[in-house]
């Protein structure tokens, strides 16, 4: 039989999620508490056959017990993790409570674990519920102090009592005060790390896409030409380089006016983006241009993805004048070059751009190669 490792054995005990991680790990940790502080108190009486302190015994062991699944199903079903720490709250409360009462002269030390419950429950509970547990805690432990107090002086004299009782209201209230001022510390901590990863997003999303069309942007271009430049690699097939330019651009925006131009610029990097496989790049290069890097591709399949965008692009609904009626159907130039691995990719746009002017001057809507 294999060894397991510590590492396995502790993913076995506490899982692989994060969150069941750490809430498991805090579940150990007051187990670990209870088995000493319930151990020291009652472990000899219960050795000695005691039926109260054998009794609380189990009941502190079999509470911690019914935690560790509870915790699991509850991380795994989606349990609101306060309700998780209410109920081990409740639970921790009880045992105090209860130890308090059959503790004799040792009583005072359970009072000590009182203010540490809330402790523990400050990463799940908000201030406002802590501060309900808290009343909860002071009213059951009140309460039985009061009871054990009227029923029985000798063991229990209320002056002793009701020191007891102000010693740990007012530790509960100072350590739930503090605790809720830690809520708050977190909450707004939590706010701004998620303002500060939506301001990360916002900040990358404008480094690398271009606003009006949604394509990546000249700049992070720049940085794919330069990765497929390092990425040179003789065995993947060639990557092709091509500079698209729409035709008489201009003529629209003087005629339709610039919000026209626009969404006619919106359009034309829809429709060519539907052509791009995984791994193919489309930027908008400036005004009216675009760059297409399409990697392992040869020149016959760049020119045939070309034709097809040339086709999508035919097809788009053409822009109308509202007073002439007059139509301008939209259509682009495109210089094609493949790039050689001993050239500079720089190189390569610049015979792809060489090729487009070719292109526009051989009477547009066509496709050139360098
Ligand atoms: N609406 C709009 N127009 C833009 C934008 N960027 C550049 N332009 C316009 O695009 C036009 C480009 O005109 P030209 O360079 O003369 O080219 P063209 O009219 O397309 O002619 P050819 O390229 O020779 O076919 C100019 O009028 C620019 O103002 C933009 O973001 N939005």
């Amino acid at each position: 039989m294999s060894l397991i490792s510590r590492h396995e054995a502790a993913r076995m005990l506490f899982g692989a999620d994060r969150k069941l991680h750490r809430m498991l790990q805090y579940w150990a940790g007051t187990a670990v508490m209870y088995t000493i502080v319930i151990g020291v108190m009652f472990g000899p009486r219960a050795l000695a056959g005691e039926p109260q302190a054998r009794a609380i015994c189990l009941y502190v062991a079999a509470g911690v017990a019914v935690f560790y699944p509870l915790v699991r199903i509850g991380v795994r079903i989606g349990l609101a993790p306060t309700i998780l720490a209410g109920l081990q709250g409740v639970f921790s409360i009880s045992c105090h409570v209860w130890g308090y009462s059959i503790a004799g002269p040792m009583r005072g030390a359970t009072l000590v674990g009182l203010p540490v419950i809330v402790v523990f429950c400050v990463f799940a509970l908000r201030p406002r519920q802590t501060l309900t547990l808290t009343a909860f805690n002071l009213a059951v432990m009140g309460g039985t102090m009061s009871w054990l107090a009227a029923h029985d002086p000798v063991h229990f004299p209320p002056a002793a009592e009701a020191v007891n009782f102000v010693f740990v209201a007012v530790a509960s209230l100072a350590v739930t005060l503090l605790t809720g001022e830690m809520s708050k510390l977190r909450a707004r901590l939590k706010t701004q790390k998620d303002e500060l990863l939506t301001a990360l997003d916002t900040i990358r999303t404008l480094a690398t896409i271009d606003e009006l069309t949604k394509l990546t942007n000249r700049r992070h271009m720049n940085e794919l030409l330069a990765q497929e430049e390092r990425r040179r690699d003789a065995a993947r097939g060639p990557t092709c380089i091509a500079v698209l330019d729409i035709d008489f651009f201009k003529r629209i925006n003087d005629s339709l006016g610039h919000a026209a131009g626009d969404s006619v610029l919106r359009d034309f990097a829809h429709a060519t983006r539907a052509e791009l496989r995984e791994g193919d790049a489309l930027a908008r290069w400036g005004g009216e241009e675009f760059l297409l890097m399409l990697p392992n591709t040869t020149p016959a399949n760049a020119r045939a993805v070309l034709e097809r965008m040339r086709e999508r692009v035919a097809a788009l609904a053409p822009a109308v004048e509202p007073c002439s009626g007059a139509e301008h159907r939209v259509s682009f130039s495109a210089g094609l070059s493949i790039w050689h691995p001993d050239e500079p990719i720089v190189e390569t746009v610049n015979r792809a751009d060489k090729a487009l002017y070719a292109a526009k001057a051989a009477g547009r809507n066509r496709v050139i190669e360098a």
